[in-house]
């Protein structure tokens, strides 16, 4: 049942792939390689083609690999458009349609834009230094962008570290100095922001800290040369074109201040202690601004409490939309405005959900997706604002990345739901017509038995509505009764939903129900949800989750003796929490987990989160830092425990997991300790496929050794 892959080495070193039995069956571990996804969807300007980003695993050489592949919107199969042997991906079209234009490191190259032509004949990609990126009027004819105008210092070829590794190097400010430069190749750290997930270690500055404002810049197609078109202290971001190529809208600092004066500002602020009322009074950090397209003193266009993104023109480059958001704890917005000022307009009034993206369409629609709970749809907004969007594409699945055609007639996106991985769809702009385009998933789909899962609300405390999904085991007989495990999702501000998603389908794989809801506190339901569980993690959305336990182990076909719960990040931090509270459950895993949330402060390269949630710095709230941590509570412990954490893991890093461990070994809890090398806190997301395959496995074998009793 397992249907572990052995990966044997043959001689020349590149692991051999074992064939996988045709089904339909239970999914294997092996089917996880040939699961392909499909993103960054991209119509043409007439409409008549949609490029996009194609993702497989290659097993034998334990990596990913992405291309470009294109496909006619009226049908047919896709084909690839670019080289198998280099990495290719985020595919856009020139207005102009002559080139399609795609993100790839390839050797000889500057910059990691390259191009098929369309014009003409040709095999090879091609760079196009005269074709700008950014934002275009309808004609094509340039692009706006922003970049540093000045050069980031460079640290002087004498510098007598020059040659130590780079985070070996004492910083700019650093008092110490190694002994001998070649003798020391530690780390050396002055900085806040030294590491990173993902990225890893960031090494210090070697120079004074300085600023480099983002300036706009203009660049017209068939010619290399970049004009400047503004010189200031402060940045400008989100910088877009009017239609008619007259004016460039941006956003910038509310009172136009130097990027080094608000920088400033902000740091002495952040060391402050927490107060209520400076650190939540609404706060007008930016604003939107018109400037001639050849340069000029910029106009507000509106004084605007709160954060505003995606700025976008009409048609009749008469208004603006944007995405604000009033404060931190409240749902964002669409709003339009006149270029000439005034009042901004609401468009989504006091409806729940959150816009994702918009556009502007040429037909003079606004739409936009949004996450809806779980599922997402499109939508297109009511320009009076008066009534609630109107969805044109929804159902019980997730849609992603909408792209248009120059007419606004046509829109592509992605899409998935429970049992189906992503797949790219068409359909009119009004979300009629849709049709699938690709079945890249079309074998895998044929063997593999993917399992569907019932979609349920329940009340939790307070009255709050709760959604819930319980996912069948393979298999599934009327009249039996089956193991169950809950997943609790991260963030804890993200969600779980309508998709496809490997980790459920590996354990309802193994004959386990598996149960997944998005307690208060989850993305999705708006900010009110998002946001409700401030200063009481661990409190109602534990009771959440155990309602949901309580109302599925109701069931007669759960055999609510044999029950398991697994986690990551703040999922994991909550498996820890329950395994303190409850022993209702035979086994737990816990992944990329936080223990202790005063070790985490100090460790994670994400301190922003808890001085939010936690009201402070742990010496502004120490108790809540001691009281929400499982850590504290280690002693009430009995159920076993699978440990699963990333060496090089930046957000949740190692010794929360590590005194988890000494602490439940010290007490004889079962306990195991599983330590990724190479692998950050994405491992189960974005991991070397050979690890991220092998963690599957563990969570099957935990859980069928606990559950089921057998491994
Ligand atoms: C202001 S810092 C935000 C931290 C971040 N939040 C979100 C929404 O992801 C985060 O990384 N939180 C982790 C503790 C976490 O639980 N991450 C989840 C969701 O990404 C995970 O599954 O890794």
């Amino acid at each position: 049942l397992l249907g572990a892959q052995a990966v044997p080495r043959s001689a020349t070193g590149a692991a051999a792939v074992a064939p996988l039995p045709k089904g339909p069956r239970a999914m294997v571990l092996g089917d996880w390689y040939r699961v392909v996804n499909v993103s960054s969807p991209a119509v043409s300007p007439d409409g008549k083609r949609v490029a996009m980003t194609v993702t497989r695993a290659v097993e034998s050489e334990n990596r990913r690999h992405s291309e470009v592949w294109v496909v006619n919107t009226a049908g047919g199969e896709p084909q690839r458009w670019t080289a198998p042997s280099t990495e290719s991906s985020t595919p856009r079209w020139s207005p102009d349609g002559k080139y399609l234009f795609f993100a790839s490191t390839r050797a000889g190259g500057r910059g990691n834009t390259w191009a098929i032509r369309l014009d003409m004949p040709s095999g090879e990609a091609v760079q196009v230094p005269e074709y700008p990126t950014g934002s275009m009027p309808t004609d094509g004819s340039f692009a706006v962008f922003t970049d540093a105008a000045v050069p980031a210092p460079q640290v002087p070829s004498a510098d007598p570290f020059n040659t130590m590794p780079a985070m070996a190097r004492p910083p700019f400010d650093a008092i110490t100095r190694p002994a001998a430069a070649a003798r020391f190749d530690g780390r050396h750290v002055v900085d806040m922001n030294y590491k990173n997930n993902g990225t890893g270690f960031v090494p210090g500055r070697r120079v004074p800290r300085t600023w480099r404002p983002q300036q706009l810049f203009r660049q017209s197609v068939g010619d290399t040369s970049k004009k400047q078109i503004t010189s200031t202290a402060y940045s400008h971001r989100g910088a877009v074109v009017s239609p008619d190529g007259k004016w460039v809208a941006f956003i910038a600092d509310a009172r136009l201040r130097s990027d080094s004066v608000a920088d400033l500002e902000r740091d002495s602020l952040a060391r402050l202690p927490y107060d209520k009322v400076r650190d939540e009074a609404e706060r007008n950090d930016a604003d939107i601004y018109v400037i001639d397209a050849n340069g000029g003193t910029p106009r507000k266009v509106i004084d605007w409490m709160g954060a505003e993104s995606a700025l976008t023109w009409s048609p009749d480059g008469k208004s603006l939309a944007f995405i604000g958001r009033p404060v931190r704890t409240k749902s964002a917005r669409i709003y339009t405005v006149s270029v000439a000022g005034g009042a901004p307009r609401n468009l989504l009034g006091d409806w729940q959900y959150e816009p994702s993206d918009m556009d502007w369409l040429s037909t003079g629609a606004i739409q936009f997706t949004a996450d809806i709970g779980g599922r997402s749809a499109l939508l297109r907004a009511d320009l009076t604002g008066k009534t609630a969007p109107k969805e044109l594409v929804g159902g019980r699945r997730q849609l992603r990345g909408a792209s248009y055609d120059a007419a606004g007639k046509i829109v592509a996106y992605t899409a998935t739901s429970m049992t189906k991985p992503t797949e790219l769809f068409v359909a009119n702009a009004d979300g009629t017509g849709e049709r699938q385009l690709t079945s890249f998933n079309k074998d895998v789909n044929a063997d593999v038995v993917w399992s569907d899962a019932d979609r349920f609300t329940y009340k939790s405390v307070g009255n709050m509505e709760i959604e819930g999904w319980l996912m069948k085991p393979y298999g599934y007989e009327a009249g039996k009764k089956y193991p169950m495990v809950i997943y609790i999702h991260g963030g804890p501000h993200s969600a779980y939903g309508e998709g496809w998603f490997d980790e459920f389908q590996n354990l309802a794989a193994q004959g386990m129900f598996v149960l997944f809801t998005n307690p208060r506190g989850s993305s999705g339901y708006g900010a009110d949800f998002t946001y409700s569980t401030r200063g009481r993690w661990g409190m109602e959305d534990y009771d959440d989750l155990m309602k949901a336990v309580d109302i599925v182990a109701a069931r007669p076909d759960v055999d609510s003796t044999r029950m398991g719960a697994t986690g990551g990040s703040y999922g994991g931090f909550m498996t820890t929490w329950m395994a303190t509270k409850t022993t209702r459950f035979k086994a737990i895993q816990t992944d990329r987990t936080i223990t202790d949330w005063t070790y985490w402060y100090g460790a994670s390269d994400a301190q922003g989160l808890t001085e939010f949630e936690f009201y402070g710095k742990p010496w502004d709230n120490q108790a809540l830092y001691d009281t929400l941590s499982p850590i504290r509570y280690v002693n009430k412990v009995k159920t076993p425990m699978l440990i699963v954490q990333s060496e090089e893991d930046h957000r949740t890093p190692m010794g929360s997991a590590e005194i988890w461990f000494m602490s439940l070994k010290k007490q004889g809890v079962p306990v195991e300790l599983v330590r990724y090398p190479r692998s950050n806190h994405d491992l189960s997301r974005t991991g070397e496929p050979w690890l991220l395959v092998d963690r599957l496995g563990r969570l099957r074998q935990w859980f069928s050794h606990w559950l089921i009793g057998k491994n």
